[in-house]
């Protein structure tokens, strides 16, 4: 039902594991980070176990269907299957997007990440329904995530074809406003809504910067 309007959800994508932060839980951010405005969310869970993946899943699904904006699973194929959620993230060593779609099915969404131009034609070549581009920025969020990229390959993509992208990798309100500049449709985050004292107003300030700056291109 989203996909066909992914570009809409593309401004604030909250990509965030059930960690919390600050003495809230991971369900506490990811409700103030959707009222102050995200997008889109993505659970990207690398260590817990299962059980608690899909029991937790479900809370923020829950959640999402609340206030009305896409649920996908990082990696996880069978989890974004069992939790009924609305799409996937994969990266260019997960399940490739092409047996993705064939296991979701054509209504679910299925976003794939690009950190070069040879990696972007490969994830347009699967099918990919948006590109997560980075790392933009240097980030200790994803310890193998390679060196920062800038913003270049952004620009490239969005002259080349019409995929929706976002910004990935240590983007945050003081950089968010050039990543939108290059090309992208929205920057995606972790830190920067996660570990902020107040997600809610983290969220809302990433919202009217990312607006403002593609508020000349729409
Ligand atoms: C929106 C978005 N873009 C890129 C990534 C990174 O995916 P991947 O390269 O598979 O790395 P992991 O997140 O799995 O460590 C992402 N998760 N989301
Ligand atoms: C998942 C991922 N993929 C590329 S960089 C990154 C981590 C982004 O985290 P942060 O927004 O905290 O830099
Ligand atoms: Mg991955």
């Amino acid at each position: 039902m989203y996909r066909e309007h992914i570009s809409a959800y593309m401004p604030v994508y909250l990509v965030m594991g059930l960690e919390g932060h600050g003495g809230r839980t991971a369900l506490e951010i990811a409700r103030e980070a959707l009222e102050g405005g995200v997008t889109i969310l993505q659970l990207r869970e690398k260590n817990a176990p299962l059980k608690q993946v899909l029991e937790q899943g479900a809370k923020l699904r829950d959640l999402c269907r609340e206030y009305r904006v896409p649920f996908l699973v990082n990696d996880r194929v069978d989890v974004a299957v069992l939790l009924n959620a609305d799409g996937v993230h994969v990266g260019q060593d997960d399940i490739p997007g092409l047996a993705a779609r064939q296991l979701l099915g054509g209504d679910k969404i299925v976003g794939i990440s690009a950190g070069s131009m040879e990696e972007a034609e490969w994830a347009m070549a699967q099918g990919a329904d948006y590109l997560g581009v980075g790392p933009v920025y240097a980030t200790s969020t994803k310890p193998d995530a390679g060196e920062a990229i800038g913003t270049g390959l952004i620009g490239d993509i969005a002259r080349r074809w019409s995929v929706p992208t976002v910004g990935i990798g240590g983007i945050h309100s003081g950089n968010a406003a050039s990543v939108i500049q290059a090309g992208a449709g929205g920057v995606a985050v972790v830190s920067a809504i996660t570990k902020q004292s107040n997600p809610l107003q983290a969220a809302a300030e990433l919202k009217r910067i990312v607006l403002q700056s593609t508020g000349g291109r729409r």
